[in-house]
């Protein structure tokens, strides 16, 4: 039996196993099953996933793939936020590479990925699923693309595709600490009282994927999957974006009922309705922040700003400025938020924030 027919006759008894307490281990150790045959069917073929016209270098200060099905507007969308021209057309599959523009946007340069439409399978091969998918995994953000004149349906589907590949959206890492030991078995430990996982579990799934020395501490509140993610590691945490398209083609109650739907945004590309709203919401949720620099004695240029990731350090801040800052940086000073008094001594490991001022003073 080939990895795909065994993935389906997994999933088959997943979707007919009713889900109740007596069920939650069988369950949980199919899953457990499951992401194993998943990995291994990504394994061998990551690294030659890149492929013509997908192998796009990563420039400016974030990277924000377009995911969707085909013909919902991605190009379009590319076209009209960049400089670059991507063809459109109202036929499918008009997008066959991977596209680069760039948006310039607060003082940022967000490389934006135009990529072909993926459809149902797409994980596990079908069309160029396995290139788009590989190319949304090295982005900052995920932009996905609905038609907002289709089906809900559409959503639940591309998510299943992108977690299907060990992407997660919109979560956080799960806080439990795992780490393989030499010797002395498995030692199991949660801090908190676990509705759904139970050590049971856990030491059965280590045992199913062959780890008999390891330590695991879980420290918040997880479910099943969680825990199998941490074990099966290799996990893409990405912020995601909901964009629906075309609402210059549905009702005003339609685009209200699905205005308020979670990390949602509706659009008309095409009719250039809500985009400045979408070109904040992707800044917003790229977590960018800026900083300012200034030398001694003088005022900070609020025209020029450095653009950093959130949590980014003094250390970060000077990489950017010139590479070989950080070696001779004696200490900074720093005004704003992240400054308990003005201005705040600090060192390289100093975590800014938005609309700090540095002043880096060196050796
Ligand atoms: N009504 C309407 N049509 C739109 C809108 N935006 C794009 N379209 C149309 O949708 C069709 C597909 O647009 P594309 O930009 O080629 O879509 P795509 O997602 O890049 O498609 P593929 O590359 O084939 O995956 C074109 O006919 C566009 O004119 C919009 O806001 N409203
Ligand atoms: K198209
Ligand atoms: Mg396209």
């Amino acid at each position: 039996m080939g990895i795909l027919e065994k993935i389906s006759d997994i999933e088959r008894e997943i979707g007919r196993t009713q889900k109740n307490k007596a069920t939650e281990h069988h369950l949980g150790m199919l899953k457990g099953k499951l992401a194993k045959l998943r990995a291994e069917l990504l394994e061998p073929k990551t690294t030659s996933v890149k492929g013509e016209g997908f192998d796009v270098m990563k420039s400016g200060d974030a990277r924000v793939s377009l995911i969707g099905f085909p013909s919902v507007g991605k190009s379009t969308l590319l076209g009209k936020f960049t400089e670059t021209h991507s063809e459109a057309a109202s036929y499918e599959f008009t997008t066959l590479t991977c596209i680069p523009g760039k948006m310039l946007y607060h003082g940022a340069n967000i490389q934006i990925l135009d990529l072909p439409g993926i459809i149902q399978g797409a994980s596990e091969g079908k069309g160029r699923g396995r290139q788009v998918i590989a190319v949304a995994r090295t982005s900052d953000l995920v932009v996905m693309m609905l038609d907002a004149t289709k089906s809900y349906e559409q959503k639940r589907l591309l998510e299943k595709e992108l977690e299907a590949v060990g992407i997660r959206l919109n979560k956080r890492k799960p806080n439990i600490y795992f780490k393989l030991k030499k010797g002395g078995g498995v030692t199991y430990n949660s801090l908190v009282k676990q509705p759904e996982l139970t050590e049971k579990f856990a030491r059965d799934l280590l045992h199913q994927y062959k780890i008999f020395n390891a330590e695991v501490i879980v420290r918040e509140e997880v479910t099943t999957d969680d825990f199998i993610d941490v074990i099966v590691g290799n996990r893409k945490y990405l912020p995601c974006l909901y964009v629906y398209n075309k609402i210059d083609a549905i009702s005003i109650e339609e685009i209200d009922r699905i205005a308020r739907k979670e990390h949602s945004i509706v659009v008309s590309i095409e009719q250039d309705l809500n985009t400045d709203r979408l070109k904040d919401k992707i800044w917003e949720y790229l977590n960018l922040l800026r900083v300012y620099t200034k030398r001694h004695g003088e005022y900070p240029d609020f025209n020029e700003g450095l653009i950093i990731r959130d949590g980014a350090t003094v250390e970060h801040a000077c990489h950017t400025i010139h590479r070989s800052l950080a070696e001779q940086f004696r200490y900074a000073l720093v005004w704003g938020k992240s400054a308990k008094h003005t201005p705040q001594r600090v060192g390289l490991s100093h975590v800014l924030n938005n609309e700090d001022v540095v002043q880096i003073v060196k050796k």
